[in-house]
């Protein structure tokens, strides 16, 4: 396996892209001192593949063309044309390399992108949910609920912080109170189980307030997130109770990851739906869910728990690797292509 060895740095302008299912995002990096150039986001299925949307949203804004891109994607990074789980682009590094005369080009997971981000964040970065403090140089992790449900690690060792993206958002979800075993069987299995992601994420919203409908005698159907939690503002009983039943199965996954790899930096919330229902996150359920993992209930009252106000996660953590790559171990194993060769460590 590779890691970044970048006692070497990247050549700049380093041109950072974040490429959801529906938009792709884009800043640059002048060089290592620089502050990030955010150049705008556009969607997707405006462009018929990345290299013309590079050419219309980011070479305008800039007279010294980029020589790096370094860009996170949602889904496994593999081969030398990557599709996206949720748009028509396919991610073909040589072409890019070819198309907009780059040195070199760098793929990741946009958890892992998430988690790069993690170490830098101040300020009004973040927003603390309860109590806790960072411990200085220790695990951190990064759980965000949106179409679906992302997760990755942050570990320090060595001096140097390693990005741990994984799975983790399939992780089985079982119900613990009373109430939650009232609910549990009414909600649709998927693959014969209830994991995490089925629940909490885009798709799984719409599926928790169907079973929560159910529990209650209730006709009421909602298809979409969005109608959930604007029920829920308008204090509609259902997407109530569904919002508090999703804040506090997230703060048990939270609590789950934060044991695992003792996250004594905290735990990150992002995603699209993160900031949509602080309301349920911050008035104790979520907390009180994260905490209560006896016999370990003092260790988990100092771990902080976080809401990620940042609006672009996912390039903040791209451009603090830019700025100081020699900060962070990154497997480049098969995700580095150079202008110089085929492929590059695939
Ligand atoms: N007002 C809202 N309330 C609840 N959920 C919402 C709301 N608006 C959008 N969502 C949900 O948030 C999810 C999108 O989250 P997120 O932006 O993290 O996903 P993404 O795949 O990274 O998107 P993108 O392709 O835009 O980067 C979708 O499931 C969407 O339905």
């Amino acid at each position: 396996m590779s890691f970044s060895d970048h006692s070497k740095s990247f050549a700049y302008p380093v041109l950072v892209a974040d490429i959801g299912g529906t938009n792709a995002r884009f800043a640059l990096v002048d060089h290592a001192n620089a502050p990030t150039r955010m150049c705008g986001k556009t969607a997707t299925a405006g462009h018929s593949d990345i290299s013309s949307a590079v050419r219309q949203v980011v070479l305008p804004e800039t007279e010294i063309k980029p020589r790096t891109a370094i860009i996170a994607v949602a889904g496994p990074v593999t081969g030398d044309a990557i599709p996206l789980t949720n748009a028509a682009w396919v991610i073909e590094p040589l072409k890019m390399i070819a198309d907009l005369g780059l040195d070199e080009v760098i793929v990741l997971n946009d958890f892992e992108a998430q988690a790069l981000a993690l170490p830098g964040y101040s300020g009004t970065d973040v927003e603390q949910v309860g109590k806790g403090a960072v411990r200085k140089d220790s695990a951190k992790f990064v759980l965000g609920p949106g179409t679906g449900l992302g997760a990755a690690a942050m570990i320090f060792a060595s001096d140097t912080w390693v990005p741990v993206p994984g799975e983790g958002g399939h992780v089985e979800l079982g119900p613990v109170t009373r109430e939650d075993m009232d609910i549990w069987p009414h909600i649709e299995q998927v693959g014969g189980r209830i994991g995490a992601e089925q629940l909490l994420s885009g798709t799984g919203l719409p599926r928790l307030a169907r079973a929560v409908a159910v529990w209650m005698n209730a006709e009421r159907r909602f298809e979409t997130p969005a109608s959930i939690t604007q029920a829920a503002d308008g204090n509609d009983p259902i997407a109530v109770k569904t919002l508090e039943v999703f804040a506090r199965c997230l703060g048990r996954v939270a609590g789950d990851f934060a044991l695992t790899v003792l996250a004594r930096g905290g735990v990150y919330l992002t995603g699209g739906i993160t900031p949509r229902i602080t309301r349920f996150l911050t008035d104790d359920g979520f907390r009180a869910a994260f905490e209560a993992k006896a016999p370990h209930e003092t260790l988990m009252a100092k771990i902080p728990t976080f809401i990620v106000r940042h609006p672009d996660p996912a390039l903040e953590g791209l451009a603090s690797f830019a700025r100081s790559p020699d900060t962070f171990a990154v497997d480049m194993h098969g995700r580095q292509w150079t202008s110089g060769r085929v492929a590059a460590t695939g």
